[in-house]
């Protein structure tokens, strides 16, 4: 049997030399091309090699252009794109335009050669790519360590597939991040995402909150109600600490994914969805079975694909590019200079536990932005960022005062007029957001929960907002 015919097509020569030796050592008919013109080319000359490796940044067509006429010209072939930007939109529009897989720059030979051996015996002609979705996305996940990488790479592909997802970390790893980028890169983003916190949810509301109700369905039902589910049709439901749903729910939840359908509560008409469902957990599921308070056929069905969210302190190397991330964002929410880290202040960020993972660390970097005097940030300041990090909701609240009063001290300092309009207004968008966002964007809720009139909140919306 001859050789496996594989090309290499990379600008960079360093690159196609070392990774077409390896190749050859390993028994394979190996050609290198330095732009995807050539390679083209070649394929009208010579018909399709068995595997092609391709970079995404050249000259000329990059990777992506060169997979799309690939796909048109000889669409068995089996495409491993190679890049140094691995994030979840450079990803998912590999796999979106119909790559094999993805192996991020810079990577280790024998990796390499062995993802090539499992792209040749198991290629199959892929399906047709759907529509690329919207670019850039403004909560993009970050991170560049090995496991953000492989993360990144399993929600790329995933994001093609209608299969059910469950995600798993700590609290403020990112798992609803993840969802979200799932839900993006997916062929339902034009449909909508809803997140479900189940344990926020009162156990007695959590049926009529998922699957809705009918008007008279039980005291203080006085309308019609539409569910998660329903408001996802077509999209993605994000089901947030799903180790907290009551067992009867469970039950019901299991049937529902089952069949597909459902009857709101006190409903007689049968309402058929089209739901990915993605289920996230900081709980140890397998353990919740094992104790009777998590049904194991739920747990199969939600656990399609797990996908594991590492603690940041597994993955210390992202502190840096996070923590730059959050200050930029606390720079330009306050109007405030840029602060950077200095190095002994980043060492002492590195070393942290971060128990609270991302999320600690984004409420540091925001007490850092507004709390330390001067554009670097010392290690004394951490010192203090650290040592005040609040460990209870109630503690935010502190926090928050002493956030208000740095921006107002800074405004003042830069002579700025009218503070006190424009304080009221970030307050009211504040609360506002926060409230539609507990109420899944229900106003009249939403005003109730804040106090306020339905009007009062709709005039404070103001006429630009959209509706939710
Ligand atoms: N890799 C990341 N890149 C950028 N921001 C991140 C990343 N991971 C988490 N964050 C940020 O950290 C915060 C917590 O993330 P998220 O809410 O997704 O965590 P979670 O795991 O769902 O938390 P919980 O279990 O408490 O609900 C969010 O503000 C999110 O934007």
């Amino acid at each position: 049997m001859s050789a496996a015919r594989i090309w290499v097509v990379d600008d960079d020569r360093s690159v196609r030399f070392v990774l077409a030796t390896a190749l050859r050592e390993a028994g394979y008919a190996v050609d290198g091309f330095e732009n995807a013109a050539d390679a083209l080319d070649a394929l009208e000359q010579r018909g399709a090699p068995d595997l092609l490796f391709t970079d995404v940044r050249m000259p000329g067509d990059g990777g992506l252009a060169l997979l799309e006429k690939l796909k048109a010209r000889a669409p068995a072939l089996p495409v491993v794109v190679m890049s140094a930007y691995t994030d979840v939109a450079s990803t998912a529009g590999a796999f979106r335009g119909g790559a094999q897989e993805f192996l991020s720059k810079p990577f280790d030979l024998d990796d390499a050669v062995a993802l090539a051996a499992r792209t040749l015996s198991t290629s199959a002609p892929v399906a047709e790519p759907p529509p690329a979705a919207d670019a850039a996305p403004a909560d993009a996940l970050i991170g560049d360590t090995p496991a953000m990488l492989t993360l990144f790479r399993a929600i790329g592909r995933l994001a093609q597939a209608p299969l059910s997802v469950l995600v798993t970390g700590e609290t403020g790893t990112g798992k609803e991040l993840v969802a979200r980028a799932l839900h993006r890169e997916s062929p339902r983003a034009q449909r909508p995402f809803v997140a479900l916190n189940t344990a926020a949810i009162p156990a007695e509301l959590l049926e009529s909150e998922l699957f809705g109700h009918e008007a008279g369905a039980f005291t203080g039902a006085q309308r019609r109600h539409v569910g998660r589910f329903e408001q996802a049709d077509g999209g993605s439901l994000f089901l947030d600490e799903i180790g907290d749903m009551p067992l009867p729910l469970q039950t019901r939840l299991l049937r529902v994914l089952a069949e597909g359908e459902f009857f709101r509560v006190g409903g007689r008409e049968l309402i058929r969805v089209d739901v990915r469902v993605i289920a996230a957990t900081h709980q140890d599921l397998e353990g919740l079975v094992a104790q009777g308070r998590f049904r194991a056929d739920l747990l199969h069905r939600l656990d399609v694909v797990r996908l594991r969210l590492p603690p940041l302190r597994e993955r210390r190397g992202d502190v840096a590019q996070l923590a730059e991330r959050f200050l930029a964002a606390a720079a330009q929410r306050f109007g405030t200079p840029l602060k950077r880290l200095s190095k002994p202040a980043l060492e002492r960020l590195m070393a942290h536990d971060w128990p609270g993972n991302v999320r600690e660390l984004e409420n540091v970097c925001w007490r850092l932005a507004a709390l330390a005097p001067g554009d670097a940030i010392a290690r004394e300041d951490l010192d203090q960022a650290l040592g005040a990090e609040p460990a209870r909701a109630a503690d935010a609240g502190e926090a928050w005062e002493a956030l208000l009063s740095a921006w107002a001290r800074a405004q003042l300092a830069e002579g700025r007029a009218n503070l006190h309009a424009d304080a009221r207004e970030r307050f009211d968008r504040a609360l506002l957001e926060a409230a539609l966002a507990h109420t899944g964007g229900r106003r009249t809720e939403a005003a109730a929960r804040l106090g306020l009139g339905r009007n009062t909140l709709t005039r404070k919306l103001g006429p630009g907002r959209k509706r939710r």
